[in-house]
């Protein structure tokens, strides 16, 4: 790729990061290799669908100095192949679990794309009895070996995995509650676009925050909340919510038995990661939506916009003002959301 591909694919990243203000705008534009800190990202599940693309979406950002590739299988040669990007990162593929430690050593942040995804007619909860287990183990070894990293959850359930996480941490001492994320922003990232193709206005200029979890009707998107503003009817609202709530099950159907989102998800898991390294190193104003230890519900974790500092999770932001559909969004998500969160809890301290 020449090097002025690579900077408009960075250009590209920086413009999406969604709420940024301008003088992050002016600090991004003022990097250089040297002028910002070394930072360590370790992709874990990066020889797979998921895992690839991002890997090389992180190659791509000038934030990171190191590149951890870790999987069960596979990484030498995803390593050896996305090493070869002239871009500022040293890049090492670790495989097998006798790896991990290595792989996860010094880590600033970990993103965790492992585990299986869903095939047509499956929800995000059939994949639990796998994934839990994944997940925990993965959990583990990030508290024995960089207990310090910003967590950012991928695998699925969302809703309970990233509780699964919390109490794996708990258990092992070293839970900081700003540290751990679901990640969400693909639902962002949809809501974006749809918003977008309806209301007819550029996609470049969209905010919608979308809040809850990340499955099913736990995602609730706030179009009252969308900017640019827009004359849609009630109708428009209820069909771009039901698009977003299952837009994951839209790409799985279209892919027919071949997995789910993977470059969709790729792309989101690189905005949000970039986030947290924004926030790592100071600079300002860095706010996404993201699945938190929260008080903004009653439920012990919830999705909504976050503020991201120096040490993760600078501020949980509230909803705001809801319109009477979100409002009733809110209250039907409560009862599964709860539940999932449940489930993951109580596979965490039985197993
Ligand atoms: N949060 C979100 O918005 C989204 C989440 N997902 C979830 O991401 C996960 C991954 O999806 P894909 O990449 O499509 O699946 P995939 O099957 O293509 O890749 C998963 C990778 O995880 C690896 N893996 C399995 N066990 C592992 C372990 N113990 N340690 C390290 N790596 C391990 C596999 O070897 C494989 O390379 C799924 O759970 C999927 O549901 C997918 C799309 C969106
Ligand atoms: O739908 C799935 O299984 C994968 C996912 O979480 C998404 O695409 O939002």
């Amino acid at each position: 790729m020449r090097p002025y591909m690579v900077r408009s694919l960075q250009l590209a990243l920086n413009r999406a990061s969604s709420s940024s203000s301008s003088k992050s705008q002016v600090f991004r534009r003022a990097y250089s290799d040297s002028s910002v800190p070394g930072r360590k990202v370790a992709v874990l599940g990066a020889a797979g669908g998921i895992g690839q693309p991002l890997s090389l979406l992180m190659k791509l950002n000038p934030l990171v100095s190191s590149l951890s590739l870790y999987d069960i299988a596979g990484t030498p040669g995803v390593a050896a192949d996305v090493g070869h990007i002239n871009t500022r990162s040293e890049v090492k593929g670790y495989a097998g679990e006798d790896q991990l430690g290595e792989a996860l050593e010094g880590s600033d942040v970990v993103i965790i794309p492992a585990g299986v995804p869903r095939k047509p007619g499956m929800t995000r909860d059939d994949l639990f009895n796998i994934n839990a287990g994944i997940v925990k183990s993965l959990c583990l070894a990030i508290s024995k070996y960089c207990p310090n990293a910003l967590v950012n959850m991928i695998s699925n359930p969302v809703n309970s995995t990233v509780p699964i996480a919390a109490e794996v941490f708990k258990k092992a001492g070293t839970y900081d509650e700003k540290r751990l994320f679901g990640v969400t922003t693909l639902d962002v990232v949809r809501a974006k676009t749809f918003y977008a193709g309806k209301a007819n206005v550029p996609v470049a200029e969209v905010n919608v925050p979308v809040v809850g979890g990340h499955a099913g009707i736990t995602i609730l998107p706030l179009f009252s909340h969308a900017t640019p503003k827009a004359n849609l009817s009630d109708g428009d609202i209820k069909a771009l919510t039901k698009r977003t709530q299952d837009g994951g099950t839209e790409v799985v159907e279209a892919k027919a038995g071949k997995g789910s989102a993977t470059l969709s998800m790729a792309y989101a898991g690189a905005l949000f990661a970039d986030a947290c390294l924004k926030g790592l190193n100071g600079v300002p104003d860095v706010v996404e939506c993201s699945y938190v230890q929260s008080s903004v519900t009653e439920l012990p974790f919830f999705a909504s916009k976050v503020r991201l500092g120096k040490n993760g999770v600078e501020e949980v932001l509230g909803l705001g003002p809801l319109s009477d559909f979100e409002k009733e969004g809110l209250e039907s998500l409560k009862p599964e959301l709860k539940a999932s969160i449940e489930k993951g809890i109580k596979f965490a301290n039985q197993s």
